[in-house]
């Protein structure tokens, strides 16, 4: 039996094609970003833009599922402060900004993604 599923905050997103350009958005400002481009200049872009799409895809209640590495793994070579983890928060409220989400919906995946800081912020 088919299970109904609350996809609003994805369709708000602009389904795939809308998290396709927001990463592609996205991606183009943490790599401008002062405090992110070190993070991020030599991560393999494409495929990193892929995985953020299939995670939010999947965060907002579309049809996607990542798999890989836990949110834990995936940092773990890093040292992120919570400082750090803020400054991408920012970045990405200005891409989302810039691509149109509402701002309901920017909030709405931002509670969802705001636990993971006890998973990726790893230094004091
Ligand atoms: C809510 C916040 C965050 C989310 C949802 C998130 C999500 C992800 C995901 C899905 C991946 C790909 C994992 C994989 O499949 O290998 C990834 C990798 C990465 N993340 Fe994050 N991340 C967050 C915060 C941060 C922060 C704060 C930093 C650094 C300031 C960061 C830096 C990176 C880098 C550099 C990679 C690529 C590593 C590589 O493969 O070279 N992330 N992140």
């Amino acid at each position: 039996q088919a299970v109904a599923r609350d996809d609003s905050l994805y369709q708000s997103f602009g389904g795939q094609n809308g998290l396709v350009r927001l990463m592609d958005d996205f991606m183009t400002r943490l790599l401008a970003d002062a405090r992110m481009r070190p993070f991020f200049k030599d991560a393999d872009q494409a495929a990193l833009k892929k995985q953020l799409v299939l995670q939010f895809c999947e965060v907002s209640g579309g049809p996607c599922r990542r798999d890989g590495p836990t949110m834990k793994e995936a940092h773990d070579g890093m040292d992120i402060t919570r400082g750090d983890f803020n400054a991408l928060v920012e970045v990405l409220q200005d891409s989302m900004s810039a691509q149109g989400v509402p701002f309901a919906a920017q909030n709405r995946l931002l509670a969802r993604l705001a636990p993971m800081h006890r998973d990726i912020v790893n230094t004091p």
